[in-house]
């Protein structure tokens, strides 16, 4: 036994090898020599599997990995366990490092991978995607982590965090709203960034593989500021806009309810004008809110006398948020809300009065794309976790990637992944080449199609990814504890924005509305 400068226990393999009893037990994992004498009593899976013959006293690296994720590792009641490391070796497998690229293949973009190329992408989307990376690393996973465990909203710190760097701002796409401000520390001018860099901080913020807290992490003020930005008066945008673009006002966009989704017309929320017109009264109820129970506003679809309006309403007497248990995670702050005779000033009408649709309308195109960048990126995870647990996991004495049948479903997630990335790419391009008009009328049909196609990718892939981690994709720790949160929110991704049916028809009634009118076969 030896002692290295940095104080670690230096063993060799034959020195562990003694002790290899039930009263004096240590094993080996990557290098690392562990003292389980008394841990073994208390360990989750039982005492009996350090027992077995080909334990005590030896390897035990790929026993430990084929039933453990690497991050047990690092919980620090078992970091104390590890008496020291094996004579002239160090340990080399890692779990997530912060802030760095996976090296598994197509565990990133191919615009990301080392030795790849991109018409796309420039230097300064690639120092942007690896310093909002490190810092979402660094804030963004543990919290995401710990919010899904206690349901809580996210923490109030990360929001300032993101608001300081004005991520909140950037995540409204590129346009009037940035002027002036320092975007990442001054690493893009605001007149720079553009929509691939939404893209980045869209597809960065999944990769926390929480989906709840995804959406609780301000999803709400991705859809329910944009028609404050776009339709409020200017009195309306310069209360409201800093207040939530600093994290210190929340706002949701209320307009589903519990007879009425898609179908904006079929809405019963009414507002009516006060006699000397200058409030509306609202009265209704909205369901399906995310972020509702920890909102200050309310971006509220409401029946008026001329059609459907759109108002902005404050928390205050009459509102009531309540929150609806979802099949993700509380984190969303998913509400019912109620409206109760609720007094809003008219200066807090979005658009014309009656003009509700064409506010919603414009809205969609990029709230459907964000959904998109965020789907697409979230099947990347599957693969990640698929490709590393197909090497890890033997089963009938080989890995799991030695069965045909694994790599074949491999394969189509893999296809599947790249091929949805490569059109939204494409999408992207598009709208940075477009005016907001034209977007709206060369891509609605596109978005809605790519939407419809990713959740059935997604959908597709989860499902596949349940069949190879089996068991493991159905327990909410452990080995398949990612599989088992995706295959479980993943359905919300195809509803969210549009029911997969609804945008794959508004897809090909575009095209046909686009048909000329003198082709024939
Ligand atoms: C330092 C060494 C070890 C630590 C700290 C440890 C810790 C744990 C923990 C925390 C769990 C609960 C499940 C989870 O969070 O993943 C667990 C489960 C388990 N462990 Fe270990 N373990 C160690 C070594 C081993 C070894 C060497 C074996 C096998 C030879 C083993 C077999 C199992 C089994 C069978 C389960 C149940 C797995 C399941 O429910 O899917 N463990 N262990």
């Amino acid at each position: 036994m030896s002692t290295s400068s940095t104080n670690i226990k230096r063993f060799t393999r034959e020195e562990v090898a003694k002790h290899n009893t039930e009263n004096d037990l240590w094993i080996i994992i990557d290098s690392r020599v562990y003292d389980v004498t008394r841990f073994k009593n208390l360990h989750p899976g039982g005492a009996f599997v350090f027992l077995e013959e080909s334990i005590p006293g030896q390897d035990a690296t790929d026993a430990f990995f084929g039933l453990h994720r690497y991050e047990v590792l690092e919980r620090p009641q078992y970091k104390r366990l590890q008496v020291g490391l094996i004579e002239g070796e160090e340990p080399e497998i890692h779990g997530k490092i912060n802030g760095e690229l996976s090296k598994v293949p197509y565990a990133e973009p191919t615009w990301l991978v080392e030795g790849y190329h991109s018409p796309y992408f420039t230097d300064n989307h690639r120092r942007f995607q690896k310093a909002i990376r490190e810092l979402f690393d660094e804030y963004v996973y543990p919290d995401a982590q710990a919010r899904e465990l206690d349901g809580k909203r996210p923490s109030q710190s990360v929001i300032d965090k993101m608001a300081e760097l004005n991520i909140h701002a950037m995540r409204m796409g590129p346009g009037k709203h940035l002027k002036g401000l320092t975007l990442m520390n001054g690493l893009v001018k605001p007149e720079e960034y553009d929509y691939f860099h939404e893209l980045i901080i869209s597809q960065e913020v999944v990769r926390c593989g929480a989906r709840g807290y995804g959406d609780g992490l301000l999803g709400g003020c991705v859809i329910g500021l944009p028609p404050v930005l776009n339709f409020g008066s200017p009195e309306l945008k310069a209360k409201v806009v800093p207040e939530v673009l600093s994290g210190k006002k929340f706002i949701c966009l209320a307009i589903s309810e519990a007879h009425a989704g898609s179908d904006v017309f079929g809405l019963q929320t009414t507002a009516t004008k006060t006699e000397d017109g200058k409030y509306w009264i609202i009265t209704g109820a909205k369901k399906w809110i995310t972020n509702g129970t920890f909102a200050d506003y309310f971006t509220v679809g409401c029946k008026t006398e001329d059609g459907f309006t759109v108002i902005l309403v404050e928390r205050g007497e009459g509102v009531e948020t309540k929150p609806i248990k979802t099949s993700y995670s509380p984190t969303a702050g998913t509400a019912y809300i109620t409206f109760d005779n609720v007094k809003v000033p008219v200066e807090n009408t979005l658009g014309q009065e009656g003009g509700g649709i064409f506010v919603m309308l414009s809205n969609f195109n990029h709230e459907r794309w964000v959904m998109c960048c965020a789907s697409a990126r979230s099947q990347r995870l599957l693969i990640d976790e698929c490709l590393k647990w197909t090497c890890q996991r033997k089963a009938f004495g080989k890995p799991l990637h030695s069965q045909a049948v694994v790599r074949a479903k491999m394969a189509g997630m893999i296809a599947r992944t790249e091929a949805v990335q490569s059109w939204l790419e494409n999408i992207t391009h598009q709208m940075c080449h477009m005016s907001y008009k034209e977007q709206a009328s060369k891509l609605a049909g596109p978005i809605a199609l790519l939407k419809m196609f990713s959740t059935r990718c997604a959908q597709q892939s989860s499902t596949d990814a349940v069949q190879i981690f089996g068991g493991r994709a159905v327990t909410q720790s452990g080995m398949g504890r990612f599989i088992e949160h995706y295959h479980r929110a993943v359905p919300f991704d195809a509803l969210l924005g549009g029911a997969e049916d609804v945008l794959a028809d508004l897809g090909v009634r575009q095209a046909i509305r686009n048909m000329p009118k003198n082709a024939r076969l």
